[in-house]
């Protein structure tokens, strides 16, 4: 129970771990000092030689030893919140660095809703660990040394007794442990588990709505809920349970230690102040150890996320490399392979070359695998094989900074941030001025909704939700305009919106494509007529590339997947649908 790898994460806390422990010890010592005091004159009234003198000394004592408890429980509860600060925010600090290294690919490890959750509940559980578990733990060894060392000198057959009744708490702990610990390890599995669940219901409510799905749903996280309560009650009793036993031996020792005193005191081996000292610090040998014993649980309990926030601080980092993109960012895969899972590979060799200030795009039936290939450009999907090289430079060898500077990605649900249409523009470039917002506005024709709205300043709910669809996207785009980089990846950026926020879109992807390199993947072949080279991909492979009139002319996949959107197209032109 003593964690030296996150004792040794959270250094800083060690000092303060070491003051709470000092102020208890304080404290101890000033009730030494009061029953001392008490004892002898509750003796002295006894044999009637007690004089007004005594009475104020013992007054005198008892006021400061108070006193001095008082502030140590005061600057210990400090001591705890220092510690527990410094825990949150190390801890936190650490897995944000973490996230932050393991880059845009991190969920090929970690789910987010896992991280989530160790990030906040797993750290606020070892808030107490630190804060309250460990200077316990310490303090717990120290004081019934101390006061065995007291009472050595007022009778030492009730001091050993006392002393040899202590350790029995431990070890009932530790008869519990190991069953505890399986119990606590599922209970935490469970509820990340319900957890995952209960965020992806809650985001997808809407849609389980549409299809009625959400009785059968409500029905499935009931079961779910029911397993976790049932787990919970399991943990709740165990704790319970052990708290009993830990309370026996605690005041089963107490009352051994009374029982001591009152023989050696029967049979003059003590003194009646001896005696009464020995009763009123009997229950003091047992209870910082039985104290130890309520923590112990929350302690495990943090164990637990310890141990998740250390697979998570562990996972394997892909190495910061320090290459910077080259100046020619011309783009070349060769024989790429890429899978999701292993006995299902998504890319069987693809060989491209998107030249530097070229328009190229990617068409094929859905599943092909465009997207996949966009995320490997994109440095997401880092597991692939073959070569993916940007200038010449293997894409693995370029740094994640640099490449995302020299790369935007636009897809069909860019996020956009709940704050201002200025702050979400600002993310493309932090120093770009009112009129150069105002310039992409316009050129993404969005500049007169916002004028008539509350302009720059127009508030956005989380992930824009108070802007259409087609209104979201050309703000995203004007935001990929300000990025100003090399390269631009368009990932089906015109899917599900309206027709004149796809042709306003296209217009400025075509104007772009001018000065820029452009990579353009869209199921509307319409969109593609005039990429410079279009790759047709079918089932992971390529199996076409040309321009469109190459393409046509070859008569083969791109011709009829061609011919049978027009035909759409036309049937929906003559129906008055489009
Ligand atoms: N994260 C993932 N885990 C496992 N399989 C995935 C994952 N993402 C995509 N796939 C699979 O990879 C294949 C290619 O998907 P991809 O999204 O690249 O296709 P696409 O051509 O972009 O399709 P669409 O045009 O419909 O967007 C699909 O069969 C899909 O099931």
């Amino acid at each position: 129970m003593i964690n030296k790898r996150l004792i040794g994460t959270v250094a800083e806390s060690k000092k303060y771990i070491a003051g709470n422990v000092m102020l208890q010890w304080c404290s101890l010592a000033a009730n030494i000092a009061m029953m001392f005091s008490i004892t002898d004159l509750l003796a002295g009234l006894y044999y009637r030689n007690t004089n007004a003198g005594t009475l104020w000394t013992t007054a005198a004592v008892v006021a400061a030893a108070l006193l001095i408890r008082f502030l140590c429980a005061t600057l210990a509860s400090r001591m705890s919140y220092l510690s527990s600060k410094a825990v949150k925010k190390t801890l936190r600090e650490r897995i944000y660095e973490k996230l932050l290294r393991l880059g845009a690919s991190y969920n090929e490890q970690v789910k987010t809703s896992e991280v989530v959750q160790v990030a906040v509940e797993g750290v606020d559980q070892l808030e107490t660990y630190f804060g309250a578990y460990l200077p316990q733990f310490f303090y717990a060894m120290l004081a019934p040394l101390t006061l065995f060392a007291v009472l050595c000198f007022v009778n030492i057959p009730a001091a050993v007794v006392l002393l040899i009744c202590v350790p029995l708490i431990p070890i009932a702990i530790a008869a519990v442990q190991t069953w505890a610990k399986k119990l606590l390890t599922k209970y935490w599995g469970q509820y990340t588990a319900l957890g995952d669940t209960f965020l992806e219901n809650l985001q997808g409510l809407t849609t389980l709505k549409i299809y009625q799905a959400d009785e059968f749903k409500h029905k499935e996280m009931n079961a779910e809920a029911e397993k976790f309560r049932k787990i919970t009650m399991k943990v709740l009793t165990m704790q319970l349970n052990s708290i009993t036993i830990m309370d026996l031996i605690a005041y089963g020792g107490a009352a051994l230690g009374v029982i001591m005193a009152v023989t050696q005191y029967t049979s003059n081996r003590v003194s009646l102040a001896g005696c009464l000292l020995i009763i009123l610090l009997a229950a003091d040998f047992f209870l910082p150890m039985r104290q130890l014993g309520s923590f112990f649980h929350i302690a495990m309990n943090g164990m637990a996320a310890s141990d998740k926030i250390f697979r998570l601080l562990d996972l394997e980092e892909p190495e910061q490399k320090e290459t910077e993109t080259p100046k020619d960012r011309s783009i070349v895969c060769s024989n790429l392979h890429f899978s999701y899972e292993a006995d299902r590979e998504i890319l069987h060799g693809v060989d491209l070359h998107l030249p530097q200030g070229g328009f190229t795009a990617l068409v094929g039936e859905s599943g092909c695998g465009k997207s996949t290939i966009a995320s490997i450009l994109m440095g997401r999907n880092k597991g692939y094989t073959g070569s993916v090289s940007v200038g010449g430079v293997e894409l693995k060898e370029i740094s994640e900074i640099s490449l995302l500077q020299n790369i935007t990605y636009i897809s069909h649900q860019s996020y956009l941030f709940k704050g201002t249409v200025r702050d979400n523009m600002l993310m493309g470039r932090p120093t770009a001025s009112e009129e150069e917002l105002w310039a992409v506005l316009e050129r993404v024709n969005l500049a007169g909704f916002l004028k008539a709205e509350q302009g720059l300043d127009t508030p956005l709910l989380e992930k824009a939700g108070n802007l259409s669809g087609g209104q979201r996207q050309r703000l995203a785009l004007a935001r990929a305009l300000l990025h100003d980089s090399p390269v631009y990846i368009f990932d089906e950026a015109t899917s599900n919106i309206d027709i004149e926020s796809e042709n306003d879109i296209m217009t400025e992807i075509h104007k772009l494509a001018k000065q820029k390199t452009v990579v353009l993947i869209s199921h509307r072949l319409a969109n593609v007529v005039q990429a410079d080279n279009i790759y047709v991909l079918e089932n992971g492979c390529v199996a076409e590339s040309g321009s469109h009139k190459e393409l046509l002319n070859r008569h083969g996949l791109y011709e009829r997947l061609w011919n049978a959107q027009q035909a759409l197209e036309n049937y929906r032109k003559e129906d008055g649908i489009a």
